[in-house]
């Protein structure tokens, strides 16, 4: 039924750890029997503001290529990062299926501390993955927005963000231009997480396949710290269990990411066992088929 899948990214921040974060996912829960798709090395131009911006591309294009075929296969693709470039690999490649076999347009739910929104010309840190929201929506650098076929990917109106809690000036002034909706986690705890999720999923409920993308950097890193950019706050283990909970039920959510594990700040498996535990719960529990 799931197809599960990940690649070690760790380009689009530059955290070492992240090199061999998904080996030892895939060695501790040998069960999961996670395939491993390697980063691709290219030549770089030093003067490009967005980092490794080249092995970047070549690894997403092949992530989007792999996550193409797992959907040929009639699997459900559950991709495990890396850091979170690799969602313009995957997300592109969840859009563009839909689109081929169905003229569909696909949602898309990112579930992040961080609106990961700015452009190669809004970034202060060069890290792509700051930056492959825009690169979906078609703005950016070109060489970020043509994964298996040019262009934009998602329409603005078709995504919806849930937990944000660290968003850079520009970044909101994206959000805001592009009419994107938003639940920033302060709202989230201001009007219930289960009215937002009700939103949520009226919000998208016109829509055939939804991409549900979540950075583990979304939750309390007091919690779990195996993350690379950690923010103070956010969700709860539970808090995370009822969004895919109630997403999963009423939305017809047609692939999952998980990303962001870094191994090198984990304390005690806390992370990892977290994301194992995550797998089960998606690969087990009662789904609105996409
Ligand atoms: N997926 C993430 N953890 N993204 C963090 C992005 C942080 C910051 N906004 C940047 O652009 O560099
Ligand atoms: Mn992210």
């Amino acid at each position: 039924m799931f197809n599960i899948f990940g690649c070690p990214m760790h380009f689009g921040v530059g955290a070492p750890g992240l090199k061999y974060s998904l080996d030892y996912l895939r060695n501790r829960y040998e069960n999961l029997r996670i395939v491993k798709l390697p980063e691709i090395p290219m030549e770089e131009d030093p003067d490009c503001v967005l980092k490794n911006r080249n092995t970047v591309a070549a690894t997403c294009q092949s992530i989007a290529q792999y996550m193409y075929s797992v959907f040929e296969t009639g699997k459900i693709p559950l991709f495990l990062g890396g850091d979170h470039s690799v969602v313009m690999g995957s997300a592109s490649a969840t859009s563009v299926y839909m689109q081929d076999h169905f003229g569909e347009d696909t949602g898309l739910i990112y579930i992040d501390a961080h609106a990961d929104i700015n452009t190669d010309a809004t970034t202060v840190s060069g890290n792509i993955h700051g930056v492959p929201v825009s690169a979906l929506l078609g703005l950016g650098d070109e060489k970020l927005t043509g994964f298996l076929r040019p262009g934009a990917k998602f329409h603005p109106e078709n995504i919806v963000y849930l937990g944000l809690r660290d968003i850079d000036p520009p970044e909101l002034t994206i959000l805001k231009e592009q009419g994107i909706r938003y639940y920033t986690y302060d709202e989230i705890c201001e009007r219930s997480l289960s009215v937002c999720l009700e939103e949520t999923v009226s919000y998208l409920s016109h829509l055939h396949y939804v991409h549900l993308s979540f950075d583990i950097d979304s939750m309390d890193p007091a919690i779990m710290p195996g993350v690379s950019v950690p923010v103070k706050g956010g969700f709860t283990e539970a808090e995370v269990y009822e969004m895919f909970g109630t997403l999963m039920k009423k939305l017809p959510i047609a692939a999952y990411d998980i990303v962001e594990f870094n191994q090198e700040y984990d304390r005690g498996n806390r992370t990892a066992d977290f994301v194992s535990e995550l797998v089960h719960f998606i690969t087990t529990s009662d789904r609105k088929d996409a």
